[in-house]
């Protein structure tokens, strides 16, 4: 196997101790060769097979640099230098790898290892030869653009960004030009109108939700408009980004940035930016011929939009209010009415009940519907507009329609409002919850937290779909009590509720769209297929045992080709 072919290999040493290193094309691997020698001799028997033995992918190191010696050091910083322990007079050169170790819960942390010789031109040509590997990575950003919401969350988004990102960036050989945001939408608008996106592999958001949506309409509206596309059109083929979007989380919602890499950790997410990405479905939601929103996440109506439109109303509270306006409604228990119709994948390989989780490197994902297939869905399309030929269409009470483009899991609900939901299929998962008693549909929501199907209901359907429409029962706010004067004070607040003998016909709730109120009732939803790309790579399924793969130790039998002690 050429691939395996080491390209380099050597005798160095590793905190005092020998130890054999090798890199081939797609690992880095060092052993300790006492250690090693004595296991061979039958000593060590019982204790772990790899106890001293180490592998980093290629693909999966920040840097190599020279190090310092403890002379050098001091002569340039007056520090008594903390490693000089490691330095020996006998091997005074050295070169220190960085490279992503993965820890508890999905977070990774970069961690140092440093190698020493006594041959300062052997420390050079493996650092030659391991930057000759990271060269060919060529997906990996360069320079970027960064905008800092200081008022997401704790308001530590500037320090998080100068502590715990800027110095990876940096290390990695990134450059980045910051924005600190000074308004709402500021980060759009400068997107939109003035950013000089030539210069940029990426754009990241140090905060929330909030902001990386802020970054999307921004970013995608700018390639829209650069190429003549105009959005307002729902049946526009819309024009996929170049640029690639990073999230570090800092706001108090960061569920895309979980949904995506499987925990809120700014250290993790810089080293994504560094070292990954990978394809993201958006959704677009028009109102006849106006462009409203974009969605990556939840878009829902009922029970999801009234719990944001309540909490809105009590921002003062912090995130407490979620709980509170989620309280509130569940016991207001309202029910809405309206028609819904939708376009089913058919040609989608999973499907929302598979179990089939979205993980990194996900084959639903990656069997993206061919040109052909997508043609077919359009011309169904087109009969229905005539015809509804090709189309479902369900009118009923609902207590929730949600249309979940990924997981939408977060902290609370680690499976999510749709557990098998794929970041990248060209599809949305829409899930109905019909009107049923507060004690049924409390039963449904407990499932989001336990290992129960919270589908497995008579009142709950869900159906894979590309596009989908809501046409609300009645466009008036009607209330309860009066259903004439009520909308007045009440604004959207919903009306009939399920416990009630009334049946007054329902008014309307409002959808939320990635945690933002649209004006309109009335929508209608396409999924664009990987329209943007995202500096992650979808939650690991498990880390990759890369010391049990045959294929590093591999690199660490004896040389087939450059070896150089
Ligand atoms: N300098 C600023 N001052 C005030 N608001 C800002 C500023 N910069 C950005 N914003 C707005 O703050 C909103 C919330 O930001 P973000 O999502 O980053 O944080 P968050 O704490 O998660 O917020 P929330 O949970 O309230 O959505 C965004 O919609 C963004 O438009």
């Amino acid at each position: 196997m050429d691939q395996q072919a080491r390209l380099l290999s050597s005798q160095l040493v590793h905190k005092r101790r020998q130890v054999e290193v090798a890199l081939t094309c797609g690992v880095l691997a060092w052993r300790e060769i006492e250690r090693s020698a004595r296991r061979s001799c039958g000593f060590l028997n019982n204790g772990p097979k790899t106890a001293s033995s180490h592998a980093v992918q290629v693909g999966e190191i920040v840097a190599v640099l020279k190090t310092k010696n403890a002379d050098e050091d001091y002569a340039e910083t007056g520090r008594s230098p903390k490693k000089a322990k490691h330095h020996s007079p006998l091997y005074p050169f050295a070169f220190t790898v960085s490279y992503i170790r993965r820890r508890r819960q999905h977070q990774w942390r970069c961690r140092d290892v440093t190698f020493h010789s006594a041959n300062e031109g052997l420390c050079d040509q493996w650092i030659q030869v391991i930057n000759e590997q990271l060269s060919l990575l060529t997906d990996r950003p360069k320079s970027l653009l960064v905008y800092i919401n200081p008022c997401a969350g704790k308001q530590r988004g500037k320090r998080i960004y100068e502590r715990k990102v800027a110095p990876l960036f940096s290390r990695a050989c990134i450059s980045a030009d910051v924005i600190v945001t000074e308004r709402v939408n500021h980060a759009r608008d400068h997107l939109n109108t003035e950013a000089n996106l030539d210069k940029y592999d990426g754009i990241v958001c140090v905060g929330g939700d909030g902001m990386f949506s802020e970054i999307l309409h921004g970013l995608v509206t700018r390639i829209q408009t650069d190429n003549g596309v105009d959005q307002n059109q729902q049946d526009v083929k819309l024009l996929p980004c170049g640029l690639r979007i990073g999230i570090i989380p800092a706001g108090s919602t960061d569920c895309i940035c979980f949904a995506t890499v499987g925990t809120n950790d700014p250290v993790t997410s810089a080293l994504h930016v560094i070292v990954d990405s990978q394809p993201m479905d958006v959704c677009s939601v028009h109102h006849d011929d106006v462009f409203l929103r974009y969605s990556v996440s939840l878009l829902g109506y009922g029970f999801y939009g009234d719990v944001l439109t309540d909490s809105q109303k009590k921002r003062y509270l912090g995130p407490a209010r979620y709980d509170l306006s989620g309280v509130k409604t569940f016991l207001s228990h309202n029910y809405y009415e309206g028609t819904i119709s939708f376009l089913l994948a058919e040609n989608n390989i999973g499907d929302p009940r598979d179990k089939l989780q979205c993980r990194s490197g996900c084959h639903v994902c990656q069997h993206k519907p061919s040109s052909k297939d997508v043609q077919w869905e359009m011309s169904q399309e087109t009969s229905d507009k005539d015809g509804r030929v090709g189309w479902s269409v369900i009118r009923g009470k609902f207590i929730a329609i949600n249309a979940a483009s990924m997981s939408c899991a977060c902290p609370r609900s680690p499976k999510g409002l749709s557990p098998s939901a794929h970041l990248a299929d060209g599809t949305t998962d829409l899930i109905l919850v019909r009107k049923c008693s507060r004690l049924d549909f409390l039963r449904h929501l407990v499932r989001h937290t336990n290992k129960e199907d919270q589908f497995d209901h008579s009142f709950v359907e869900v159906h894979r779909v590309r596009r989908f429409c809501f046409q609300p029962q009645r466009h008036e706010v009607v209330s309860l009590e009066d259903p004439i004067e009520s909308p007045k004070k009440t604004g959207f607040r919903p009306v009939c509720s399920a416990q009630t003998t009334c049946d007054y016909g329902t008014s309307c709730s409002s959808w939320n769209c990635d945690g933002e109120i649209l004006p309109r009732a009335a929508i209608q939803v396409s999924v664009h297929c990987q329209l943007i790309r995202l500096f992650a790579r979808g939650i690991e399924q498990q880390p990759p045992c890369l010391l049990e793969d045959q294929c590093t130790l591999a690199a660490l039998e004896p040389s087939r080709r450059r070896s150089v002690d």
